[in-house]
């Protein structure tokens, strides 16, 4: 392994001086240089300009950059390069085939590489193909193509690979294969993708006999991607950082803040108050806002834009999630892509990778699953030299993530106030209140049980406990206006491991087929001489849905629900439980949190067409126009 950049003794290199693209005239094929012009780049950011310049533009490289300094450009055209130079160098019958396999971790990611890839290739003739074989489109079609065309660069993610690597012809186009990239490679090679990454390459040609070159890019490369590595990248592969030892691996142009709320309930109320005043005094203000879970980021899109109209002025509203069809989430980013202004409510599909031009904000609800994803979700904003702001509205329970945050990678994260709103007329409190009356009662127990699910997967990484996650869920579930945590289905509290955790409410089983529905407990309501001034004041049923399988990995355990069913304000519906499963719930412990263990049943599916719409449900579209 050869270290090109970092002496780990050195002081901080000064920051480097822009050298122009012209300077690899003669190196860099000049079909490639002309694209780069047109795109309207003079100069080689940093890693591009480490990458172009190593010994030869078909080494093995590791190449650690900060988000938003254009790695794509960095790993695309070393490759090109390549691609273009085997042309003059070969032809006929040993040309066909795919000599370059790009793969990244989402749909939209690989689409985003794709079309940068076009852009390069703009001048090249005859073309080069870049095709791509990502999940959610059409497999016929996508097959047809890829077979009967000439392919030499695919951009594909793990899942439909390994799906189509299943034939043998599209095995047999890789067998003159001679570059693997990995983006984002420390999310390729980790735990979730890893036992992808070793079927994909036990069905392509191996390195050992191909000898094809490894590339492997991120922001955030830990150790604990050692182990896979040998896969990719052979023992003598340069190792690129960008980072200095010591310096952040957030960008300097973004200010990083925390606001700390007293309780869940003051975060909606937060984020109002944050986007109106954001918005008097930003016409150019672009948010993207991150929660934990798909069923989170629906639930705000719902409360902000689309049902609830929460959101100040008339600002675009958008969604982006797992839960949403494959079309509507291609629309969602080329419109966030296009927009001026406006509010992305986004899980982390868009976490990683995504360039979406001049987001001014980017607000975390709650904390993301660990500290690298920290830094990748802070890189939607300050990229390609631009600034920006990063923020998060944390609960104090949540703090101990962002100490450790400041504590073990020294990020400037400095204490923010919660904004005053612009608007004055109703408060911010009472219009998400009001607004959140409107969001249906499926789509609010949705949010709940993909956060307990969210909340148990990440057990390890930010140490609470069961009966910690029980009572955090249940102050969660307050502040969406349950009474008391809803019920969850059986099968989850087996799954989450939370059966038995004192404070769990869990259904009763279902009603076997043909056997006499149970008795449907009336829903729990709130009288008003309960309630403070708060959000919390609504009342909720605790409606069931049926566990589906959710192809978000942050709410996996989450029962499905919909997300969206077309409600329109002060249409309630509450108590349709006549065709789910009854039953009172059941309390496996003494009461925890507030609202738990309060006695009183609920159970009862309202909103029985939950049951079957899956991750369909929520995808009547991604965008809508706050007011
Ligand atoms: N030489 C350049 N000069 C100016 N802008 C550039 C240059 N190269 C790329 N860009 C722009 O920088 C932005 C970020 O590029 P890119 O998406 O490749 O970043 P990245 O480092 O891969 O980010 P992430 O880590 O988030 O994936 C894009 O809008 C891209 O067009």
């Amino acid at each position: 392994m050869k270290d090109s950049t970092v002496n780990p003794a050195a002081p901080p290199a000064p920051p480097l001086a822009p050298v122009a693209y012209s300077t690899m005239n003669g190196k860099l094929r000049p079909e490639l240089l002309r694209a780069v012009a047109q795109m309207g780049f003079t100069n080689m950011t940093p890693v591009q300009e480490k990458t172009l310049n190593l010994p030869s533009f078909t080494d093995d490289c590791l190449v650690k950059s900060r988000t938003g300094t254009g790695k794509t450009l960095a790993f695309l055209l070393p490759v090109l390069h390549t691609i273009l130079t085997m042309r003059d160098e070969q032809s006929g019958q040993a040309l066909r085939g795919v000599k370059a396999l790009v793969l990244a971790p989402t749909r939209e990611l690989a689409k985003q590489i794709s079309d940068e890839c076009e852009k390069l290739t703009a001048f090249c003739v005859p073309p080069i193909g870049c095709h791509m074989a990502v999940g959610g489109t059409g497999r016929p079609a996508m097959l047809k193509d890829f077979l009967k065309r000439d392919c030499d660069i695919l951009v594909a993610t793990p899942g439909r690979l390994i799906d189509i690597l299943e034939m043998d012809e599209v095995r047999a186009k890789f067998a003159r294969l001679r570059c693997v990239i990995l983006d984002e490679a420390d999310r390729m090679l980790d735990h979730g993708f890893g036992p992808d990454l070793k079927k994909i390459l036990a069905a392509i040609p191996s390195k050992t006999e191909a000898k094809w070159q490894g590339m492997c890019f991120s922001a955030t490369i830990p150790p604990q991607i050692e182990t896979l590595l040998p896969s990719i990248l052979g023992p003598k592969h340069h190792r690129i950082s960008c980072i200095n030892e010591g310096e952040s691996q957030t960008i300097d142009s973004v200010p990083q803040s925390v606001i700390t709320v007293r309780s869940h309930e003051e975060v909606l109320p937060t984020l109002h108050k944050i986007f109106s005043r954001e918005k008097k005094d930003n016409p150019s203000f672009k948010a993207v806002i991150f929660s934990s879970t798909a069923r989170q980021a629906a639930l705000m899109y719902n409360l902000f834009g689309h049902t609830g109209g929460a959101a100040p002025g008339k600002i675009a509203v958008h969604q982006m999630h797992s839960r949403m069809s494959q079309p509507a989430r291609n629309r969602t980013v080329a419109e966030f892509k296009e927009a001026k202004s406006g509010l992305l409510f986004a899980s982390d599909v868009v976490g990683r990778g995504l360039d979406f031009p001049d987001i001014t904000l980017v607000i975390q609800v709650g904390f993301p699953m660990d500290q690298d994803q920290y830094v990748h979700r802070v890189g939607r904003t300050g990229r390609a030299g631009k600034s920006g702001r990063a923020t998060m509205i944390m609960v104090p329970e949540e703090m101990g993530f962002v100490e450790k945050l400041k504590r073990d990678r020294k990020f400037p994260i400095e204490k923010a106030e919660v904004p005053e709103p612009a608007e004055t007329k109703t408060s911010s409190e009472d219009i998400v209140h009001e607004a959140l009356g409107k969001i249906p009662d499926q789509t609010l127990y949705g949010a709940y049980t993909a956060y307990l699910g969210f909340l148990t997967s990440t057990t390890q990484i930010h140490r609470l406990s069961k009966p910690e996650i029980v009572r955090f869920a249940g102050f969660y579930a307050r502040s969406l206006g349950f009474i008391e945590p809803p019920a969850i289905p059986r099968r989850m509290a087996k799954m989450t491991g939370l059966w038995g955790t004192p404070g769990i409410r869990i259904e009763d089983e279902p009603p076997r087929k043909g056997s006499a529905p149970a008795a449907v407990s009336p829903p729990k309501r709130n009288r008003p001489e309960d309630s403070p001034a708060s959000v919390s004041t609504r009342a909720r049923s605790a409606a069931v849905a049926a566990p589906v399988k959710s192809e978000d990995a942050s709410s996996s355990a989450a029962p499905a629900g919909q997300e969206s069913n077309g409600s329109r304000p002060g249409k309630r519906r509450r108590g349709q439980g006549g065709r789910g499963r009854g039953g009172a719930r059941q309390s496996t412990g003494p009461s925890e949190g507030p609202g738990l263990g309060q006695g009183g049943s609920s159970g009862g599916r309202g909103g029985g067409r939950g049951r079957g719409r899956g991750r369909g449900g929520n995808s009547r579209g991604g965008s809508s126009m706050a007011n």
